[in-house]
């Protein structure tokens, strides 16, 4: 099996060395950040707070989504209860593009997530101005220097930070590298694409009380979710079993009421 995220990561670098000398100027100056970690806050505080994905395809499942409208999709998350977007932007991997950030952010009120490979500092400036709200970045796929700098540059950018890990060792490093109060478990294993939410019923414990727990990848009804809760999760990020939904509104309140 190849390390799938060692291959995103590079060529995502080898991407990120041809955008910088094009500056950001292609954009117009974005909205100001809406608060993306104080929304999950908020609806964690009495229920399940979801950020709901825009995802056409992946490299686990390839093509998810046909008909594939990221403004629609924006308006049916926040009608169905979601609390924030997570938008992918990566296009070899996922069929992503910055366009549909831009498209569902502005279709709608809910903060937003860029869902990409952050590999430098500089990403973050490029997240800001397409106008996201939030970065991720992925602990397996950065050495610690390298993920202190570019948290720092999201912050310096007003960009929340969600911190995403997979396993204990990832989850030390989080914690004791990382100032963000907002880490997600991935129960993705990004290297073989295997999906097991034990993994974060596992890590959950590892937790503090100030620090607000995602459960990411894999959920697929609100039973998923009443299974995360007895290990005090409320706060998921979902997609593909959103996006495959013909009514992606009524998924998304059955998935979050039941
Ligand atoms: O989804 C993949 O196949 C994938 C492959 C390699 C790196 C990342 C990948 N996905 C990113 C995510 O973690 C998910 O898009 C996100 O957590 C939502 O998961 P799901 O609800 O299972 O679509």
């Amino acid at each position: 099996m190849t390390d799938k995220l060692a291959e995103i990561c590079a060529t995502k670098r080898v991407e990120v060395a041809a955008r910088k000398p094009q500056g950001l100027a292609r954009w117009p100056a974005p909205t100001p950040v809406r608060g993306f970690e104080a929304a999950l806050r908020a609806k964690a505080a009495d229920g399940f707070a979801l950020i709901a994905e825009i995802k056409k395809a992946s490299p686990s499942k390839g093509l998810i989504r046909a008909d594939f409208d990221p403004p629609a999709h924006a308006r049916a998350y926040q009608a169905g209860g979601a609390a924030c977007l997570s938008v992918l932007t990566d296009a070899p991997y996922f069929q992503g593009h910055e366009d549909y950030l831009i498209a569902a952010r502005t279709a709608c009120d809910l903060p937003v997530i860029r869902k990409d490979f952050m590999v430098d500092p500089w990403q973050c400036a490029e997240a800001r101005a397409m106008g996201a709200d939030a970065i991720l970045i992925i602990v397996a796929a950065l050495e610690d220097a390298a993920m202190v700098e570019i948290e720092t540059a999201a912050r310096e950018q007003g960009l929340d930070v969600l911190v995403e890990v997979h396993d204990e060792a990832e989850m030390e490093r989080a914690l004791g590298h990382l100032r963000s109060k907002l880490v997600g478990v991935n129960n993705r294993n990004l290297k073989t694409f295997e999906v097991d939410l034990a993994t974060t019923e596992r890590l959950a414990a590892m937790v503090p009380a100030d620090v607000l727990l995602v459960c990411e990848s894999g959920i697929g009804s609100h039973a998923d979710c009443e299974r995360m809760a007895a290990s005090g999760v409320r706060t998921f990020l979902v997609g593909e079993s959103l996006m495959r939904q013909p009514d992606v509104e009524a998924a998304t309140r059955a998935l979050l009421l039941g």
